[in-house]
């Protein structure tokens, strides 16, 4: 076996941690052959719950699991880390503004984006999952200036997989012959999910669906709120499924995607389709080398035009309120 890739997770004892930890640890993110260290990162209150989840992860035996270190402070967490996913936040509480929340994530996000700017290994790569994501990410990248921007992803992949999911059911069709669904813009109600590009066992997914009134009307809505659907029903937001995600985006990011598909994934815009540069965006993504590439010369009609720009006008807010807190 391999040297140990070093994955760094924060939000440890969370939800969406306690789903996450043992899929890294058994090799269903970097795959069976390489071993993986896992440094967990939790607030001092939390520590003790993290170590519990470590205790079974010792319990698991897993081969790929070369060892499971806890930190409170992200300094040491991300000192020469491979693998960066940024679960936890803060999350939105009674009577918080949007202000307020983008304020106490900054606070998180900013000082982890220096200690992964001052300690990661140099081929670091950061998927940001935690809440308003796409903005959170960009303010970890913004205090990174020795990482190159590309590293910094937000996580658009649950999106892109409850979009895959609704169409196959309406279609009748396997998962495995839906291709090319887009997800755009923010990670939030704003969202675009897309399906003009998009294919059924290799036909337009807008001729087999041969109904507009259920894309504007269902499909898009009920990806785009899925989340509250999910919190609504469970009481709780979406943690298995969020896990699975952030799974599937590292695995496609180092491993590549599929020769003739694509997946979605919040990456920084160098002003393809039309969103400012610098802002980080899902896009219609490819991977090839362990980099994304947004797939390029896609048509773009009037209503997604209006749609992508909707959304993209909420980041550029949520970039201008943090920029006015000084955190970009
Ligand atoms: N991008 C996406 O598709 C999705 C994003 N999310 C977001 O993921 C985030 C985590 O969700 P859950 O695990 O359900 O939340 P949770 O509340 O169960 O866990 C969050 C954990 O983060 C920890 N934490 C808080 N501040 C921290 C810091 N500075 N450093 C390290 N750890 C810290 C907390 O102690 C807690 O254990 C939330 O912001 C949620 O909104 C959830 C689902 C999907
Ligand atoms: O909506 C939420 O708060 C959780 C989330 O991001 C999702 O499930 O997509």
């Amino acid at each position: 076996m391999s040297q140990p890739v070093h994955v760094t997770v924060t939000g440890a004892a969370g939800q969406i941690g306690y789903a996450l930890l043992f899929r890294i640890a058994s090799g269903q993110m970097l795959g069976a052959d390489t071993p993986v260290r896992l440094r967990l990162l939790e607030i001092p209150q939390a520590v003790k719950a993290a170590e519990g989840t470590a205790m079974e992860l010792d319990d698991c035996a897993f081969p790929t699991l070369d060892g499971v270190d806890i930190f409170d402070d992200a300094r040491a967490a991300f000192d020469g880390t491979n693998v960066a996913l940024l679960v936890g936040a803060r999350p939105r509480t009674a009577g918080m503004e949007r202000g307020d929340l983008l304020s106490a994530n900054g606070g998180i996000f900013k000082p982890q984006g220096e200690a992964i700017n001052a300690g990661a290994a140099d081929d670091v790569r950061v998927l940001v999952v935690g809440n308003p994501a796409n903005t959170n990410a960009l303010i970890a990248q913004q205090h990174a200036p020795d990482v190159p921007a590309d590293r910094f992803t937000a996580m658009t992949r649950l999106d892109h997989n409850r979009a895959v999911s609704q169409l196959a059911t309406r279609t009748g069709a396997r998962v495995a012959d839906i291709a090319r669904v887009t997800i755009w813009g923010n990670h939030s109600a704003t969202q675009y999910p897309d399906l003009s590009h998009a294919t059924v066992g290799g036909r337009p997914a807008l001729e087999v669906v041969a109904d507009d009134a259920w894309v504007t009307g269902t499909f898009i809505p009920t990806v785009a709120k899925r989340g509250a659907a999910i919190i609504e029903a469970r009481g709780a937001s979406s943690a298995a499924s969020a896990a699975n995600a952030a799974i599937d985006h590292v695995r496609s990011w180092v491993h590549g995607t599929p020769a003739g598909d694509w997946t979605s994934a919040g990456v920084v815009s160098d002003g393809s389709y039309g969103v400012p540069e610098g802002l980080i965006s899902s896009f219609p993504v490819t991977s090839e080398g362990g980099a994304w590439r947004i797939v390029q010369g896609l048509e773009v009609d009037g209503s997604s035009r209006a749609r992508i720009d909707a959304s993209v006008a909420e980041l550029v807010e949520e970039r201008d309120a943090v920029r006015v807190l000084g955190l970009v």
